[in-house]
């Protein structure tokens, strides 16, 4: 029998005609739309490519197969339901990577790259191979580091520095930014009229949902003056609150560290009487960090994320649960993040109108709060017992450490995918994995693209199996 030969089975997961054996089902897919990345005007107005510099390299021979076909896409969604036909219609991507035919001329290239918001591991392994990428594959000699953000790209102060081969070799061994970073100073008509003036062709923006933001702001303002200058954002959160994109580089590695603290908490909780470990980690508006450390701790007893809200007192909040959990097992660990329970931390209105440079809100601080009310908690409902909390806040450790190696790979994907995609002649585009494909997504859209927690999925219930911590539903009487 034919193993590839259609059956009898229907598209919307019927029987087969036996159903104890393997089958094969026709199935007729959705359309199919194409979110696809606009081009440079000068690559749209172009009526033939050049040969990839690639081929020409010295030492490797690229095989026909080495480059992506025009014509290649991932698919947004890794499941399709056969019983709905869902999701309809099925979105695309343009897969990402070296292209056969490229649109810009290395040697007219002129590269810019930029750091903006807060670290994350691995943003000085992307811009070094940023700079290794264009030079080695492209052939690509002028690349600037900018220092400083969008801030860095006007001003008296602008510093703008070739970066070449040996002043990055070891870049991607150091936590941080070698070129610094800062949060607002967005003033498109300077930033754009910076860039113009050092006559870069190409900008290679690392940043978060901010950056993206300010990168669409760029990219539209570069369309609006009829400029052939490329933008692509590539993404960059230690929280991993970008949509869209798999994961975001760096997290993997803040989750790793942040064991360690999780690891302290646990050996100071055990080793009181009664005691609490209490850790603070990242997570303004998502609480993947929280979730994941947790999950990889198994010693956590609570975890608490923006994504839920949560009460304190009375039954089934948080302080009885802890008070349960240290009888059964003498102690107890909590991991919270840093944007949840915001909404239960008493605030004057100065501090409700309070904002970083970018205009992001400014957070009180909730892991020193907790602590606080538990500490009145305990001493007004058990006075007569033992209690302690150590409270462990590694907020900027997990994120201001170089990458791990899993980051570090990842991290130059990331980057040749850039360079893959400007060289291709298209702008606008942030590059990705998507369902372990590396794509190259509209940049508009990843500006928009949220990634809370889902608390609906397996991975929060399997948190809620971990710890057997309290849904926090207000008791109905
Ligand atoms: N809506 C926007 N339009 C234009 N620029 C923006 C916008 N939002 C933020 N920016 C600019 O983008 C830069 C980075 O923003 P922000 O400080 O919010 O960090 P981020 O990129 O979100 O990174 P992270 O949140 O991971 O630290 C800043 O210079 C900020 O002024
Ligand atoms: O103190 P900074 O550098 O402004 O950054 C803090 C913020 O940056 C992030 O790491 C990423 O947005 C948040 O988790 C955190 O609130
Ligand atoms: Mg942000």
């Amino acid at each position: 029998m034919d193993p590839t030969a259609p059956n009898s089975g229907d598209a919307n997961g019927g029987a087969a005609a036996d159903a104890t054996a393997p089958s094969n089902t026709t199935v007729t897919l959705p359309p199919l739309t194409l979110r696809d990345v606009p081009l440079l005007p000068s690559a749209a107005a172009a009526t033939d490519t050049i040969p990839n510099p690639i081929s020409r390299h010295p030492y490797f021979h690229p095989p026909a197969t080495f480059y992506i076909s025009p014509g290649d896409v991932s698919l947004r969604h890794a499941f399709f339901d056969l019983a709905s036909a869902s999701p309809s219609p099925l979105v695309a991507y343009r897969r990402a990577g070296p292209r056969a035919g490229v649109a810009v001329d290395p040697a007219r290239a002129r590269a810019a790259v930029v750091t903006c918001g807060g670290l994350c591991p691995g943003l000085n392994t992307v811009l070094r191979e940023l700079v290794v990428g264009l030079r080695e594959l492209y052939g690509v000699r002028d690349v600037f580091g900018v220092a400083a953000g969008y801030r860095g790209f006007y001003g008296p102060d602008a510093d703008h520095a070739r970066l070449d081969l040996a002043a990055v070799d070891d870049w991607h061994k150091k936590g941080g930014t070698v070129l610094k970073t800062t949060r607002g100073g967005f003033d498109l008509n300077k930033i754009v009229d910076g860039i113009v003036a050092r006559g870069y062709t190409q900008v290679y923006a690392i940043g978060g949902d901010g950056t993206m933001r300010g990168a669409v702001a760029i990219f539209n303002e570069f369309k609006r003056r009829g400029l052939n200058i490329s933008i692509t954002g590539i993404p960059k959160t230690v929280d991993n609150d970008i949509g869209i994109i798999d994961r975001s580089f760096g997290f993997q590695t803040a989750v790793e560290i942040a064991q360690q603290a999780i690891d302290a908490a646990h050996v100071e909780a055990v080793s009181a009487v009664n005691g609490i470990g209490l850790v603070k980690l990242m997570g303004r508006s998502t609480g993947h960090i929280a979730l994941h450390a947790t999950l990889s701790s198994r010693d956590v007893d609570c975890c608490l994320i923006p994504e839920v809200d949560f009460y304190l007192e009375g039954k089934g909040g948080l302080f009885e649960f802890l008070y349960e959990r240290i009888k059964q097992k003498g102690h107890a660990v909590v991991v919270v993040a840093e944007g949840a329970g915001q909404e239960l931390i008493p605030r004057t209105d100065d501090q409700k109108r309070e904002q970083d440079e970018s205009g992001n809100i400014v957070f009180l601080d909730v892991g020193p709060w907790l602590k606080s009310e538990l500490g009145k908690w305990w001493k007004r409902e058990h006075p007569s017992e033992l209690f302690t909390v150590k409270y462990i806040d590694p907020t900027y450790m997990i994120r201001a450490v170089p990458a791990n190696a899993t980051d570090n790979l990842y991290c130059t994907l990331l980057a040749h995918s850039a360079i893959h995609g400007i060289m291709a002649g298209y702008t606008g585009f942030v590059p990705g994995p998507i369902n372990g494909n590396y794509s190259y997504i509209p940049l508009e859209d990843v500006a928009v693209a949220k990634n809370p927690v889902d608390v609906n999925d397996h991975k929060w219930a399997w948190v809620r199996s971990v710890t057997n911590q309290p849904d926090f539903m207000k008791p109905k009487y």
